[in-house]
């Protein structure tokens, strides 16, 4: 049998009050699958994460966690299997890191030595007995994804794990959730920090307004937009480039002591043949669109749409 994807959206509309949280939402994240999901605030990812963890029920449509229901009998069982990370994630200062996943390996019916492993896992080994409340920002989230980590997840809903980190800090965090994912667990991740997050999960799903505006891989997403491939050339010939450009429909422009293309995705292939054969071109660096960019031209669209709406 194969396994049940981590989460399953089917249709989810979610309402408090008057307020449309969401609006017909539908997403899956498989087994050993990273998902973003982003959104401006208030776009409803969060309730996303509620209604996983079963805190609140969908008005319509169907949520799965794990295969189950989780506001049903069977879900509770599989919440065992859930580990979540939430946006503000608070501790008793007074406990060592280590006394707190004791705390928490206790509750959960976790051996200590499994909270021991993954507070070495999660970098914390040398400060585990340390008073939580001198941890920085950055070991309070190591802290917080150790506690998520326990009881080995089968899901992970991490809401802004990476706020407060360094750069280094949020590479050491991705890479492991990359070991976690590659051992079959479910990530589905919210955050605003756009930058480079095409590099660490495998699809995005945008939400806008509790509606989904956009799901696939970043190249899907970037294809689907008509977005351009962006070509750096060292060196090269400007009248030969101009002449490449026309041919092939794309823009040129200067760039730094270069130049730049920007080329359709589809046009990116016979563009690089070209470049590659001309002898006076030294370097090519080619940039596919960036979920920033991604981003930013789905909220244009829905803009555009929501401005023409009657
Ligand atoms: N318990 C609640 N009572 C009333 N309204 C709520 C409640 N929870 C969420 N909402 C509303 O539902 C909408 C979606 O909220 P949600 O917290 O899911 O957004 P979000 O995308 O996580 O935002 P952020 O990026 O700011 O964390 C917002 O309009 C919010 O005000």
């Amino acid at each position: 049998m194969t396994e049940p994807a981590g989460a399953r959206l089917e249709g989810v509309v979610c309402r408090f009050g008057r307020v449309v949280a969401l609006d017909g939402v539908s997403l899956e994240v498989g087994a050993g699958e990273a998902v973003a999901l982003l959104g401006h605030n208030g776009a409803g990812k969060t309730t996303v994460m509620k209604l996983l963890l079963g805190l609140v029920a969908p008005d319509a449509g169907r949520v799965l966690t794990l295969g189950a229901d989780p506001r049903g009998e069977a879900g509770w069982r599989a919440r065992a299997r859930v580990g979540f990370l939430p946006e503000n994630v608070a501790f008793y200062d007074a406990l060592s890191g280590r006394e707190v996943l004791h705390y928490l390996a206790r509750l959960k019916g976790v051996p200590r030595r499994e909270a021991d492993r993954i507070l070495e896992q999660v970098g914390l080994a040398e400060a585990a007995d340390r008073r939580v409340g001198g941890y920085s920002k950055g070991m309070r989230q190591r802290l917080g994804l150790a506690q998520a980590l326990m009881g080995r997840p089968r899901l992970l809903l991490l809401d802004e794990p990476t706020v407060g980190l360094d750069p280094v800090a949020t590479a050491q965090f991705y890479r492991l959730l990359d070991a976690v994912r590659e051992g079959g667990c479910a990530v589905l991740v919210t955050s605003h920090v756009l930058a480079g997050l095409e590099r660490r999960i495998g699809r995005a799903v945008v939400l806008r307004r509790g509606r989904v505006v956009g799901a696939g891989t970043p190249r899907e997403l970037g294809r689907a937009l008509g977005l351009p491939v962006r070509i750096q050339v060292e060196g090269g010939d400007g009248a030969r480039l101009e002449t490449l450009a026309r041919a092939h429909d794309a823009r040129l422009a200067r760039e730094g002591a270069g130049w730049r293309l920007e080329v359709a995705a589809q046009a990116k292939m016979a563009v690089l043949r070209a470049l590659a054969g001309d002898a006076s071109v030294r370097d090519l660096h080619v940039h596919e669109p960036t979920l920033e960019e991604i981003y930013a031209q789905l909220s244009r669209r829905a803009d555009e749409t929501e401005g023409a709406a009657p």
